[in-house]
């Protein structure tokens, strides 16, 4: 995350972070959203290759134990059928994690409620990125969970030139655009977007512009959650 500050801890209590092992540790490498309790959403794109993943719920300083967390295996990674790794464009970003073992829900976890399907947020709508992800382009990750206000950028102007073009699909989410941004390792993780007063996740963080996570009218863009409700019942209801 670009900009913005250091959430106060487990204030996003449905945020994970994705971890792979390499040699005898594990790496966080995205974010991600716990939406059952043994169900996690992230992007495709995350889950590409396959290794040896761990998901770390209740997280606040990836390099610390702080004692809330809650380490649990992936059994198995559904990504999108029409996830085509080379076109991040195309979208179908979007994949779930059947953890081994169902979330303990506290004070420190907590699912995150999804919009209904095909909803479609207006211009300015308020939300929030979060992530551990690089806190400038190049940067390094950010040792503590972060947020930043990024407020909707509706699919018209996203989608003009000067903006995004046609490289944003109506499957997809912009938000932000000035000096506020995902960054590398955002990725998977949520948009939290304020809906009649309550926490809703609409996005899954995507992509950000080749020329820079804050580029100025190439807002973050997310896969648009509520594209894809019914698929996510369909995969997490029959195995
Ligand atoms: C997994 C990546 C897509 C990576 N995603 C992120 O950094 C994320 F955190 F925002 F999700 C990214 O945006 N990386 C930058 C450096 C990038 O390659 N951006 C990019 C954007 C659009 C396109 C296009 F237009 F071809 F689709 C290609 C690359």
């Amino acid at each position: 995350v670009v900009g913005g500050e250091v959430a106060r801890a487990n204030s996003w209590p449905w945020q994970i972070s994705l971890q792979y092992k390499s040699g005898s540790n594990y790496y966080h490498t995205c974010g991600g959203t716990l939406i059952k309790r043994g169900w996690v959403m992230t992007a495709a794109h995350c889950v590409d290759r396959s290794r040896t993943w761990r998901v770390v719920l209740g997280d606040h300083n990836i390099n610390t134990h702080e004692g809330r967390e809650q380490y649990m295996s992936v059994s198995r990674v559904y990504i999108h059928p029409n996830w085509n790794t080379n076109n991040v464009a195309g979208g179908w970003d979007i994949a779930l994690l059947r953890l081994s073992s169902e979330a303990t829900l506290n004070n420190y976890v907590q699912l995150a409620t999804l919009p209904p399907s095909n909803q479609v947020l207006p211009h300015n709508n308020p939300c929030y990125i979060t992530g551990w992800g690089r806190t400038q382009t190049g940067g390094q990750l950010s040792a503590q969970l972060k947020q930043a206000s990024l407020p909707v950028v509706d699919h018209n102007t996203c989608s003009s030139y000067g903006w995004w073009g046609s490289t944003v699909k109506s499957s997809m989410v912009c938000a932000g655009g000035y000096s506020e941004s995902g960054c590398q390792g955002d990725s998977g993780g949520p948009l939290n977007c304020s809906v009649n007063g309550k926490w809703v996740v609409h996005g899954v963080t995507s992509f950000v512009s080749a020329s820079g996570c804050n580029a100025y009218k190439k807002p973050t863009v997310f896969t648009r959650a509520s594209a894809y409700i019914s698929w996510m019942n369909s995969v997490s209801t029959i195995t």
